[in-house]
């Protein structure tokens, strides 16, 4: 185990000093884009204008003849575009495979000033992101780097979900874990081929009324990912870190990841990925409270002065506790309306 004293120096001889906190900047969505795909790319200078968070990706999804072509097309778009307040992300290969190597050493030489995070698939463990913090020091030191490339795991093993407070407390780069629900499914022989989302079969069924079993029994589906998102989402929040939703793959069934998105936004998730332009304004919709709950949140704050106490508000009980959960409403809203004038002109902060 580490020195705590020792848990903020930089691992290599000048590398940029780590950050005791992450800051918290919109992070609704993650849009992901092939950089091979020059379709795609032809889009991103666009698109980022649009998004929280660009990310070229380097996976999952880029053909195993593409991989260098991503990777190097990834390189291109970041020198030629402007993001502005747009974060740049890269989610690279795993740590298991002949590329990852080369992805790391080539994006933080070549572009390590416009990366703001590098997304790891497949973390099992701290140990995981001890090598990847290590290398990254090494490279940003070598780059003249003067601020530190943050560290996004995806939570996608059965490992990785019993590991996952380590693995958010295993460095000071660490700035947010995402669900990957469709390698978290393989990995732990789940009987689901969906990508994300619920399962039709996964229900509870109401008891029976009397002798005829399959009379009037309503089902309800569950939910199969409620208890994953929910340890990841707690291992985020002791380390203030961000937790994400990852990816929900029925592209036309707007209706169903518009209710998986918030299905992770009411259990705490700042955001979620975005793999076709179609579900980019789906996570903005998702992810930006409600112009009611703001202002909800805002009459409570008022009420309750210096947070203590207890007030009735439309029949309603409030007191330091139902406080502080609109406080958190209230600085999410502050943040998204300082990024977008709509959401200032709806939320009236
Ligand atoms: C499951 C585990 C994971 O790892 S998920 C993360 C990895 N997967 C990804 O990143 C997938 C990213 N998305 C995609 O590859 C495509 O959106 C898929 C799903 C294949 C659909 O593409 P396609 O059949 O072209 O859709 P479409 O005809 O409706 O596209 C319309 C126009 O939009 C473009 N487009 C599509 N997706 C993106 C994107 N993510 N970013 C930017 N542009 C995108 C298409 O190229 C198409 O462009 P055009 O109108 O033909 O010029
Ligand atoms: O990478 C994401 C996943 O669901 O797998
Ligand atoms: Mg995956």
């Amino acid at each position: 185990m580490r020195n705590p004293r020792a848990f903020l120096r930089p691992l290599a001889v000048g590398a940029p000093k780590p950050s005791s906190d992450v800051p918290f900047r919109p992070s609704r969505m993650i849009h992901f884009f092939d950089p091979s795909n020059e379709k795609m790319a032809a889009k991103v200078p666009d698109i980022a204008m649009k998004v929280d968070i660009i990310l070229g990706n380097l996976e999952d999804a880029v053909k195993t003849e593409k991989k260098e072509a991503a990777r190097q097309g990834l390189v291109d778009i970041a020198k030629a575009t402007d993001f502005g307040d747009t974060q740049l992300w890269t989610r690279v290969n795993s740590l298991d495979s002949p590329w990852v190597l080369d992805d790391i050493v080539t994006l933080v030489t070549e572009i390590g000033d416009k990366l703001d995070v590098i997304m790891v698939p497949k973390v099992e463990g701290p140990q995981d992101i001890h090598y990847v913090d290590r290398l990254l020091a090494q490279l940003e030191a070598r780059a003249g780097l003067d601020r530190q490339i943050l560290v996004h795991a995806i939570l996608e093993t059965a490992e990785g979900v019993a590991n996952v407070e380590e693995i958010a407390a295993a460095s000071p780069r660490m700035q947010g874990i995402s669900l990957g629900p469709a390698d978290l499914a393989a990995s732990r022989r789940m009987k689901t081929t969906r990508v994300g989302g619920g399962h039709p079969g996964y229900l509870v069924r109401q008891d029976p009324t009397g002798e005829d079993l399959t009379a009037g029994r309503a089902t309800y589906q569950q939910d199969l990912w409620h208890y994953t998102i929910s340890r990841m989402v707690d291992a985020c929040a002791m380390n203030d870190i961000l937790p994400f939703y990852g990816p929900f793959g029925d592209i036309k069934d707007v209706v169903a990841c518009e209710d998986q998105f918030r299905n992770a936004f009411l259990l705490g998730c700042v955001g979620a990925w975005s793999l076709h332009p179609v579900q980019i304004d789906i996570a903005k919709k998702v992810f930006s409270p409600s112009p009611e709950d703001v202002a909800h949140a805002k009459r409570v704050v008022e009420a309750m002065g210096d947070g203590s106490g207890a007030v009735m508000i439309d029949g309603k009980m409030e007191d330091d506790a139902s406080c502080k959960q609109c406080l958190v409403m209230l600085d999410l809203a502050k943040s998204l309306a300082e990024r977008d004038p709509e959401l200032a002109a709806a939320y009236d902060l």
